[in-house]
């Protein structure tokens, strides 16, 4: 069988993770490549927010391994975060009380090594550091249209504007790679269109995207293949058509199987 010789920036094998007697990721493979916008659809339930949490290090998956850029990750999120895996959360976690720009600096830290002592005397490599993290935080704020708002505290931003910066937070600690879980769950039409055209332009800089969502529409508009999960494995991965037009998919998405299966496993 003849592969492309590159390596993909993100690869997954096998990956199982159980809750108890309950198999919430059953064997997932995925792949994902330099460059590429992967979508991960599924029902309610189907176990999209497991996996990535056992991409990130937030959960030790039962079986399996994920490997990025040719390395096994380490089971904890800092480390992945370090290794160039950013994420944004369903439910949004932003720092209420802190200013956007402060919610970015935030994520910037795990690019900042300036040591403990150098920040407690401020000396000149602190303030350097500092001043560098601020202009590059100000450039992602800028990035994702939310550079006048820098002094705002992030509480107060609409709810649009509040999934933005969680992407410039998630940003600021450059990863070659972006989970998005849900980015545009509760935006209105224009703001899931602009959510389109900030994927983009993610992806134009060079930053894979893997991302999870509900909207088919917006899925179908970005992603160059589509990974279907349905009750913790994946049934289906391609483009476009190969996913619409899977009958497993049609009957997920309906809940009412053409047949009923004669056992469940479960
Ligand atoms: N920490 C946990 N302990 C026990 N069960 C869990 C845990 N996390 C998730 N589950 C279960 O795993 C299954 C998959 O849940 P998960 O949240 O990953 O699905 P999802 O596809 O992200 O769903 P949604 O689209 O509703 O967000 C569910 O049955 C859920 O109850």
């Amino acid at each position: 069988m003849s592969t492309t010789t590159s390596t993909p920036l993100l690869d997954v094998r096998g990956v199982t993770m159980r809750f108890g007697g309950l198999t919430a990721v059953s064997n997932v493979d995925l792949t994902v490549g330099q460059g590429e916008i992967i979508g991960l659809i599924g029902p309610n339930g189907a176990g999209k927010t497991t996996f990535f949490n056992c991409l990130t290090g937030l959960y030790v998956p039962t079986e399996g391994t994920v490997t990025y850029r040719g390395n096994v990750l380490p089971p904890k999120p800092h480390l992945v975060t370090q290794a160039g895996i950013a994420r944004t959360f369903q439910n949004i976690r932003l720092f209420a009380n802190m200013t956007v720009l402060e919610n970015v600096l935030v994520g910037r830290h795990s690019r900042t090594r300036e040591g403990l002592f150098s920040a407690l005397v401020r000396g000149p490599g602190y303030r350097r550091a500092e001043a560098d993290s601020r202009a590059k935080a100000m450039e992602l704020l800028e990035f994702v249209g939310l550079a006048a708002k820098a002094e705002h505290l992030a509480r107060n931003l609409p709810y649009g504007e509040q999934r933005k910066l969680e992407i410039a937070r998630a940003l600021a600690s450059e990863p070659g790679l972006l989970l998005l879980d849900e980015p545009t769950a509760g935006m209105n039409p224009q703001e899931t269109r602009a959510a389109e055209e900030l994927v983009f332009a993610i992806r134009d800089r060079g930053i894979a995207i893997l991302v999870i969502e509900h909207d088919m529409k917006f899925i179908f508009n970005l992603c160059d293949r589509t990974a279907v999960l349905v009750q913790g494995q994946k049934i289906v991965e391609g483009d476009r058509e190969t996913v619409q037009n899977d009958e497993r998919v049609i009957t997920a998405y309906l809940g009412t199987p053409l047949e009923q299966p004669t056992e469940t496993t479960e």
